[in-house]
């Protein structure tokens, strides 16, 4: 198929090399000629693990970038919105959406045959069926449904997974205003097999993705508010507690093969300073700002916000616990970025935990495997030395706190082993050994007072 795809952002890109990598010409398509010349030239703009080598596969072969959305959407049969859409404070702003469909329409406007919208942002329901179909009439003087078809088809990867994610999901979801347009998603996602795909209206295809990340974030959150009471009980860990609970059967089904997933990270069940990055987020606000819209208050999910946002505070209750004053302390910070595997920083508790060390006046030594340089234009240089290792990183440390659960931080404990004076290691992520350093202070545990 002819595949073009608007937006060439984490979504775009890898959802462009990916299909083309399946067999289909894909065209990606953004204002942002910069971003278009790199991945021309074969060097993704973006950290995401896998992506280079099958940029470099399919660039110029099945693949191709343009900043030109108006031959990109004459030349194809399928055009793929992959454009943002962040919270604006108040509600989901849709601005790029819209543009994007008035784009498309006034191409639609000249071109011959029939041509298929489908939607992959991530939109509050309704979106696809009232303002996507709106502007792509509005624009091309022609009506969906008769003349273009229109789909709505969630994207559910992650970000540092994001290859391994699309290139085997979990199920498909193909939502579209009549059986044509999803036809065409079927066709699409026909080299996908043996995975579930689910065909359904674009409305309730929306809900399903909200649904999903809302269901994940609050999940985390119940954890990090268990782990906060087992902070405040004293002799009761969050990990114990929580792999007494994953080991329900109802959470943690035994595998055909007699195994189990193992509880941590991959599960939701696990206690930190909380979720970040480009989705959680600003998804959970933006349906609750929705259903506040419909009249349906979203009273868990707002509990679920709120333990998220006070959550990077346990880091910095814990350093207070044993620093009477941060000025001129020496603290590491172990991570970054909003998870490991990826350079993103976009909500990151690393923001406000840095932030305040800053405005503490510690001697702040941070270390990110990949996030390095988006850091440093996020907080500056003000009390910050930026580190490509943590073995210097954490030189004459008098704290080391772990934000992200990047692994290579798992060696924490043998590097500060032979140190005279041990650092007090604060486990934001617990993921070292409550016993494998002499000073720990993890999340969601406290020593029993003797
Ligand atoms: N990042 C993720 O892991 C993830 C996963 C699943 C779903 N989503 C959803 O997918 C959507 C995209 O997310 P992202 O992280 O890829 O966003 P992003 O901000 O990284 O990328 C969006 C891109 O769209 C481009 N763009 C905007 N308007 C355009 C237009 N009119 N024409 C051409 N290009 C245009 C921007 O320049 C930018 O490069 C969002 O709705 C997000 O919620 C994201
Ligand atoms: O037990 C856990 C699991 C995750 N996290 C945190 O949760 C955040 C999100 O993690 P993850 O889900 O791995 O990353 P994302 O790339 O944000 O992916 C989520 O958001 C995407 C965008 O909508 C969806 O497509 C994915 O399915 C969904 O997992 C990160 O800050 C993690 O540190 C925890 O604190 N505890």
């Amino acid at each position: 198929m002819n595949v073009s795809i608007i937006g060439t952002g984490y979504v775009g890109l890898v959802s462009g090399v990916c299909l083309a990598e399946k067999g289909h010409r894909v065209v990606c398509v953004d204002m942002d000629a910069d971003k278009i010349a790199r991945i021309n030239a074969g060097i993704s703009p973006i950290y995401e693990r896998g992506l280079d080598a099958l940029l470099q596969r399919n660039i110029g072969g099945n693949l191709r970038a343009t900043t030109d959305l108006a031959d990109a959407v004459h030349g194809s049969e399928l055009s793929i919105i992959a454009v943002g859409t962040p919270f604006d404070g108040e509600e989901i702003d849709l601005s790029q959406i819209k543009a994007a469909a008035r784009e498309i329409g006034a191409v639609l406007r000249e071109k011959s045959g029939y041509h298929v919208v489908v939607v992959k942002s991530t939109v509050v329901p309704g979106t696809t069926d009232e303002t996507v179909r709106r502007g792509l009439e509005a624009a091309s003087g022609k009506r969906a449904g008769e003349a273009f078809g229109l789909g709505m088809n969630p994207e559910f990867l992650r970000e540092g997974d994001a290859v391994a994610d699309f290139m085997n999901p979990d199920r498909i979801v193909m939502g579209g205003i009549d059986d044509r347009s999803i036809e065409c998603l079927d066709l699409l996602y026909r080299p996908f097999d043996g995975v579930d795909k689910i065909r359904t209206t674009c409305k309730t295809a929306e809900m399903i993705k909200y649904t999903a990340n809302s269901l994940l974030a609050t999940m985390i959150s119940f954890s990090n508010e268990i782990g906060n009471l087992c902070s405040a009980l004293g002799g009761v860990d969050v990990v114990d507690v929580m792999r007494g609970v994953h080991l329900d059967k109802r959470l943690s089904p035994i595998l055909p093969d007699g195994s189990r997933v193992v509880p941590g990270f991959t599960t939701y069940l696990e206690a930190g300073c909380g979720f970040g990055g480009s989705c959680f987020p600003k998804d959970v606000k933006a349906l609750i700002a929705h259903g506040r819209r419909l009249g349906q208050p979203m009273t868990l999910l707002d509990g679920a916000v709120t333990v998220n946002r006070t959550q990077p505070d346990q880091i910095i209750r814990l350093l207070k616990d044993h620093f009477r004053s941060l000025k001129d302390i020496r603290v590491a910070v172990l991570g970054l970025a909003f998870k490991p595997d990826t350079d993103d920083m976009r909500e990151s508790p690393a923001i406000p935990v840095i932030q305040w060390l800053q405005d503490e006046g510690a001697d702040i030594h941070a270390v990110d495997p990949v996030a390095g340089s988006a850091a440093r234009k996020l907080f500056g240089d003000r009390g910050i030395s930026y580190h490509e290792h943590m073995e210097t990183a954490v030189v004459e440390a008098d704290a080391v706190v772990v934000l992200t659960r990047w692994d290579v931080f798992r060696r924490l404990p043998e590097i500060i082993a032979e140190r005279t004076v041990q650092p007090l290691v604060v486990d934001g992520r617990r993921m070292i050994g409550r016993d494998a350093v002499a000073r720990y202070a993890g999340i969601g545990y406290r020593e029993m007072n003797p």
